[in-house]
């Protein structure tokens, strides 16, 4: 082979290298690189440790016994799971009803959508989002109603992306975010018009603990909307196969035991809220929710390799493949959960703070 074929074969493979890496499996456009899948705020040398010792804490999660610990084991899952997530998944961090004939951005849209529609509030509210991730519901709803949108998230890597993102898409002055617990939240009493909170409030160990906090945070008369991830009526404690399925989602999402979804409206009610609505948004005639996983699954493949390279080049953290290894197995249990019916991420529950309310 003479110089210049050399050359130009070089050339082909280091531009098919580049393409691999960084042009394919970004689910966003001009969304996160895998050259830039990191820890969070993890250093990159404690990522292995980390994931292990979030493994081992999740392992059992029904018999988690240092519950008050749960927060901050959500934080470390992620500190790992957030450049993945937005590499090979984009900003909204949640499932929705696919659209047939629609893209899963417009489907995404249309259920961020539908939440802020149900709470009836517009330009010159306030609303709080209650696990707001990196904001991609965020500004899709603050774009949509008008309204001014407060996130809160335990994350502060998540918090720093989300505040990048508000500002790149010029919605900073309509969308604030803040480093937190949602449940203890550093917020007064009646101070939001509305609430939502899209498939984050499943993290808390007790459902009632972060309900209050929302009360008590909403002015009288306010909506609040939740997509809870639950197992419905179709899960059977005595089923083996269920079981593994529900114990594989709990372990792989930083679940402290999923809840069974007429625990729901219970809950609510028992915090003092009037329950207007409840329905599983996943029932026909709405598109398969884990369709978009199932499809996905050539391109974990392929994102497993690009993970193993980087890895191996030192350019990504060593426990990044682990983390990437442990998404790859919840996605199966997540869409077995969707096939079986035994499990829906959208059990949509909207209630109303009483207007009396002192
Ligand atoms: C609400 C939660 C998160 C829901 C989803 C956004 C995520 C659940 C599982 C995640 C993924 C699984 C497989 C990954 C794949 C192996 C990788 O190559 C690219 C990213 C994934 C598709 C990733 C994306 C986000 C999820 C779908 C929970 C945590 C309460
Ligand atoms: C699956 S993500 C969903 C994010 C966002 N709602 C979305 O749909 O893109 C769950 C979110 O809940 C947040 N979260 C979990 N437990 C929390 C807690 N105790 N306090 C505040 N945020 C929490 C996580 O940090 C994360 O941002």
């Amino acid at each position: 082979m003479d110089a210049i074929s050399l050359l130009f074969t070089a050339s082909v493979v280091a531009v098919g290298i580049y393409w691999f890496i960084c042009v394919l499996g970004s689910a966003e456009q001009k969304g996160k690189s895998a050259l830039h899948l990191s820890g969070g705020s993890i250093s990159a040398d404690k990522v292995g440790d980390k994931y292990n010792q979030y493994w081992s804490f999740f392992c059992r999660p029904k018999e988690i016994e240092t519950v008050e610990k749960v927060p901050a084991f959500v934080d470390t899952f992620y500190n790992l799971v957030t450049d993945i997530y937005e590499w090979g998944w984009g900003q909204s961090f949640h499932f929705s009803p696919s659209l047939p004939g629609r893209s899963h951005h417009d489907a995404t849209r249309a259920h961020e959508e539908f939440a802020v529609d149900l709470l009836g509030v517009s330009r010159g509210s306030c609303v709080l989002d209650a696990g707001c991730g990196v904001g991609g519901p965020m500004r899709a709803i603050a774009a949509h109603s008008g309204a001014r949108v407060v996130g809160i998230t335990i994350n502060e890597y998540q918090v720093n992306r989300a505040r990048l993102h508000n500002k790149k898409a010029g919605l900073d002055k309509q969308c604030e975010v803040v480093c937190g617990n949602f449940l203890q939240m550093p917020f007064d009493d009646s101070s939001f018009n509305g609430a939502y909170s899209i498939e984050a409030t499943c993290h808390a160990p007790k459902l009632e603990e972060v309900y209050s906090e929302i009360y008590r945070v909403l002015k009288p008369g306010a909506l609040y909307v939740s997509y809870e991830w639950v197992t419905t009526e179709l899960y059977r404690a005595e089923n083996p196969e269920h079981v593994e399925i529900v114990q594989g989602i709990e372990r792989g999402d930083a679940l402290p035991g999923l809840r069974s979804y007429d625990q729901i409206a219970e809950t609510a009610r028992k915090v003092g809220f009037e329950v207007v609505k409840e329905k599983d948004l996943a029932k026909p005639p709405a598109g398969p929710w884990w369709a978009r996983l199932k499809m996905g699954r050539i391109a974990y493949w392929r994102n497993h390799i690009v993970v193993t390279f980087l890895s191996w080049l030192g350019i990504a953290p060593k426990g990044v493949v682990d983390v990437h290894e442990m998404l790859f197995k919840t996605a199966d249990y997540l869409t077995r959960g969707g096939e079986t019916g035994i499990f829906t991420p959208m059990h949509m529950i909207l209630c109303r703070k009483p207007v009396d309310a002192n």
